[in-house]
């Protein structure tokens, strides 16, 4: 191992957004969770069961792309809604409508509160880099720019394969490997030379699937054991530990 917590042939790191570099997946989660209970409690009264912000955001939305996230959240509850078109309104009742109601709730939340990035994840990006390793960003966020922008640290990433990556390159989501290995190829690296943070279930899958060098599961919500068996290689609460920094 490495001074940065790396296997020595280890030549970029790959590093999801929400949840790993910023607290987003928070936001998400708490954003996911007013659109669903609106939508659920409209259809099935107030006895509706709600969206459960932790259970079925980790099993069902976190890491997939938007549409995706409303597709199996749905599909859990045996609903299934017409796609509908992109730019469908955000009352309209369709995978598209509910996907923009969710992403309007999210930029009203990140404009109100803002976005810092984690402390422990800015220092171990910086010895990353300072150490000679390249970089780049895989979400499935077509927010991705905007966070870094905010967050202070679109600077530290070479390369960026996020949301809008996947509509325009028709790449497939988290847990297929595509964007983790479209990020691999933009910085000319090996896959089994390059390792990946993810804090989602589906992101060790990606990681798996695509036979990357390293898997490092972010633990933020004491899931460590999950992520372990979804292939992480080694699990940290915070990427700071990785650089002998206690979280
Ligand atoms: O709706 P967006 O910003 O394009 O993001 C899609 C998904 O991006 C992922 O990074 C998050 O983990 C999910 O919670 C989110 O739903």
């Amino acid at each position: 191992m490495t001074e940065i917590g790396l296997p020595s042939g280890v030549r970029a790191c790959l590093f999801d957004l929400d949840g790993v570099l910023t607290p987003t997946a928070l936001v998400h989660a708490a954003a996911w969770k007013e659109m669903f209970d609106d939508f659920l409690r409209q259809r099935d009264g107030d006895d509706f069961r709600p969206f459960d912000a932790t259970a079925d955001y980790d099993a069902y939305v976190d890491g997939r792309p938007r549409a995706d996230g409303v597709r199996t959240f749905l599909a859990s509850r045996d609903t299934q809604l017409p796609e509908g078109e992109e730019d469908d309104p955000p009352d309209a009742q369709t995978v598209h409508g509910l996907g923009n109601r969710k992403n309007e709730l999210v930029l009203e939340k990140i404009r109100v509160e803002g976005v810092q990035a984690y402390p422990g994840s800015v220092r171990y990006v910086e010895a990353v880099r300072a150490a000679g390793l390249r970089t780049a960003v895989v979400s499935s966020s077509a927010n991705c720019r905007d966070v870094l922008v905010s967050a202070g640290i679109e600077h530290l990433m070479e390369v960026r394969v996020d949301g809008t990556t996947i509509r325009e390159r028709g790449l497939r989501g988290k847990p297929k490997p595509d964007t983790f290995l479209e990020a691999a190829q933009d910085l000319g690296v090996d896959p089994a030379q390059c390792a990946v943070f993810e804090d989602a279930l589906v992101g060790m899958d990606a990681g798996r699937a695509g036979r990357f060098g390293y898997v490092v599961g972010v633990d933020r919500v004491g899931q460590a054991e999950e992520l372990r068996k979804h292939g992480a290689d080694t699990v940290v609460t915070d990427l700071a530990e990785l650089i002998g920094v206690p979280a």
